[in-house]
């Protein structure tokens, strides 16, 4: 597991392969083979009454359930009437979240299905992402409050110095990932998902082959085929990991060691994160980022006040316009050596010698020998082109019938329920019913203390946006300050920022910065979704005292044009001028 971990991280922009599989392989119909049904090829039996009729319409199928779970082919009316048979409905390359979460939706939506897994249900989120790191993310909260004796005093609380045992620390994560790998596992096979183990490519339009490394392969056919095969971390050149003082997320989350020092190449999200962690369990950190400022995916207003907040006050220094070029790992008693060039100019800036390196550079995209070429598709920097139905581009541009990418395999928004929402857009598809989801209504949130969030368009996008279409762009703030329910938590610090169009009252972007932001972002999220204006949102009512009274201030502080006069309040707009001070 550890070496094929190892050889899952891409350098350079090229795609890993698969080294190995573990699992025993399982025949797509074991129970259809019971009722006399080949496992691989066209050729599928079963009593007629069993079996499904799916109907083809311009946009993909609508059918009535029958047999479902027994492993029986599903027959489908091609365009001049003549019948086609297909083992699945719909087949899922990939059991991630993404997967998951389609596979889930086409079962309620009637549709025989199967995902292939190459490794171990759940991906990346499950095993080595969301779901592992905010366990950790979840000890470094209570150590940092426990050991923060200004906090503490405040609220009038007397601890004896707090401690934690690293290896009790890794285990949580550790058991935290088995615990919801399994959920998905029992959740899809209740449901009659078929779970097919092996590696999945395409052999030929609707036509999918998988199989164990070194192992004959079995070929099943799908009327529609969803590739959900995820992404993996990114290595720059230059960079030697050795998984053990030279490491990525993937090593970083089994918290074998708690370095002295550590850097960590790239501020983005993974960076931002472990920062969290590394800090509240006593290690120092550098950061090396290679653009101008820390955090630059964020609203720089946000990112100001997130340095002021998460980065300024703790042990943590940072290197910004630089690359790391060149990191050897720790031996022969040499610590970590990280050469540092400008990124502009390429010029040499510094050699840093620390205990351990986290390279928390993005991630690329796992698609390789996915057999794409077989179905004329070229991917773009690995990356699966899609169109905003992700239905996969040919490399002429045109959709290629009843094949789909979701999730970061297609690069649009590398999030777990980005893909999970992209599956079950695809499901709504292929069921017969036109679905494009609204990226601009997908949030986002960084799991720091306090929490960062956002959806839409950060500051700088907006504007550039209304110049372009020619319409006008307010902001209004509220500052946590202003919130009961922070105040008696003693947590103030945060701010909350709204980016809408007065005239209309349309919210083009939400940004927070404070406690619990990552959940109190699904206000403006859904309300972006359901294409709620801020003139209706405004008389939304919030429990009194809630930290969801944050948005209500927000969204009254809104100036709309003429008749839908702002109610700002003049404390707001005091607290609001003293934080951004
Ligand atoms: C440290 C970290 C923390 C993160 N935290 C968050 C978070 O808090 N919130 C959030 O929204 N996102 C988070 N993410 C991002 C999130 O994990 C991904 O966006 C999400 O997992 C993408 O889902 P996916 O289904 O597209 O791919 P994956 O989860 O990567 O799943 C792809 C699956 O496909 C399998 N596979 C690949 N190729 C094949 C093949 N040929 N045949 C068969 N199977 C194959 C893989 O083994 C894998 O199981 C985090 C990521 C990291 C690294
Ligand atoms: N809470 C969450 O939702 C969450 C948590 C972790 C990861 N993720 C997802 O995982 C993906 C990967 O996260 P990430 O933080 O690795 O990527 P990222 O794209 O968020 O950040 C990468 C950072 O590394 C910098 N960088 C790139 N190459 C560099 C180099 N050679 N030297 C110095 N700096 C360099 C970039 O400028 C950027 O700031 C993200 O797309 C994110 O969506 C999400």
């Amino acid at each position: 597991m550890e070496a094929m971990l190892a050889s899952r991280n891409v350098t350079a922009g090229v795609n890993a392969g698969w080294s190995s599989s573990s699992s025993s392989m399982l025949c797509p119909g074991e129970k259809a083979a019971l009722n006399g049904v080949r496992c691989n090829g066209l050729r599928f039996g079963g009593s007629k009454l069993l079996r499904r009729e799916v109907r083809v319409s311009e946009r993909g199928v609508r059918g009535a359930v029958t047999g479902k779970g027994l492993g029986l082919g599903v027959r489908a009316a091609t365009g001049n009437g003549a019948a086609q048979q297909f083992d699945y409905d719909v087949v899922i390359i990939g059991a991630g979240v993404g997967g998951h979460g389609a596979a889930l939706h086409a079962v309620e939506k009637g549709l025989k299905t199967a995902i292939i897994e190459g490794d171990v249900v759940g991906g990346t989120c499950v095993n080595r992402g969301c779901v592992p790191s905010k366990a950790l993310l979840a000890v470094s909260g209570r150590m940092r409050e426990l050991r923060d004796e200004h906090h503490l005093k405040a609220l009038g609380i007397q601890v004896a110095a707090a401690s934690y045992d690293r290896q009790a620390v890794a285990d949580h994560a550790n058991n935290l990932a088995t615990k919801i790998r399994g959920n998905l596992t029992n959740s899809m096979k209740a449901i009659g998902v078929d779970i097919l183990t092996g590696v999945g490519s395409v052999v030929a339009p609707q036509v999918v082959k998988y199989g164990k490394i070194g192992f004959s392969d079995k070929t099943v056919t799908a009327r529609n085929i969803i590739i959900a095969t995820g992404s993996v971390p990114f290595v720059p050149p230059g960079i030697e990991v050795d998984g053990k003082t030279v490491f990525t997320s993937d090593h970083a989350l089994k918290l074998e060691w708690i370095p002295d020092w550590i850097a960590i190449v790239g501020s983005g999200y993974i960076g931002l994160e472990f920062s969290d962690v590394y800090t509240a369990l006593g290690s120092e950190v550098t950061f090396v980022e290679a653009l101008d400022g820390l955090m630059p995916g964020f609203d720089p207003e946000i990112g100001k006040l997130a340095q002021r907040i998460l980065i300024n006050p703790r042990k943590i220094d940072y290197h910004v316009g630089v690359l790391a070029k060149k990191i050897t790992p720790a031996k022969n008693g040499k610590p970590v050596q990280i050469e540092l060039i400008d990124t502009k100019t390429k010029e040499t800036k510094d050699v840093l010698e620390v205990d351990a390196a986290l390279i928390a550079t993005g991630r690329a995209p796992f698609t390789k020998g996915l057999g794409l070429e077989k179905v004329n598709v070229v991917t773009q920097r690995g990356f699966v082109p899609v169109d905003e139905r992700m239905q996969v581009l040919d490399s002429e541009g045109k959709p290629v019938p009843h094949l789909y990418c979701i999730g970061d395999a297609n690069g649009k928004m590398m999030l777990a329920h980005a893909a999970s929402a992209q599956g079950i857009s695809v499901i709504e598809q292929i069921s017969g019913r036109d679905n494009v989801l609204n990226h601009n209504s997908v949030p986002a949130a960084c799991f720091t203390h306090p929490e960062i969030s956002m959806v839409g368009l950060t500051e700088p996008q907006a504007r550039a946006l209304a110049e372009k279409e020619g319409f006008k762009v307010s902001v209004a703030k509220t500052s946590f300050k202003a919130n009961t329910k922070a105040l008696a938590e003693n947590e103030g610090d945060g701010l909350a920022k709204l980016i809408y169009r007065p005239d209309t009252g349309e919210i083009l972007g939400v940004h927070i910065l404070g406690l619990h932001a990552a959940d109190l972002i699904h206000e403006a999220s859904n309300a972006i979704a359901m294409g709620t204006s801020i003139k209706e949102i405004k008389y939304a009512v919030h429990a009194h005292p809630t930290l969801s009274e944050v948005l209500d201030e927000l969204f009254k502080s809104a100036k709309l044009d003429e008749h839908h006069a702002a109610v700002e309040t003049e404390e707001t707009k005091q607290i609001v001028e003293a934080v951004a001070a």
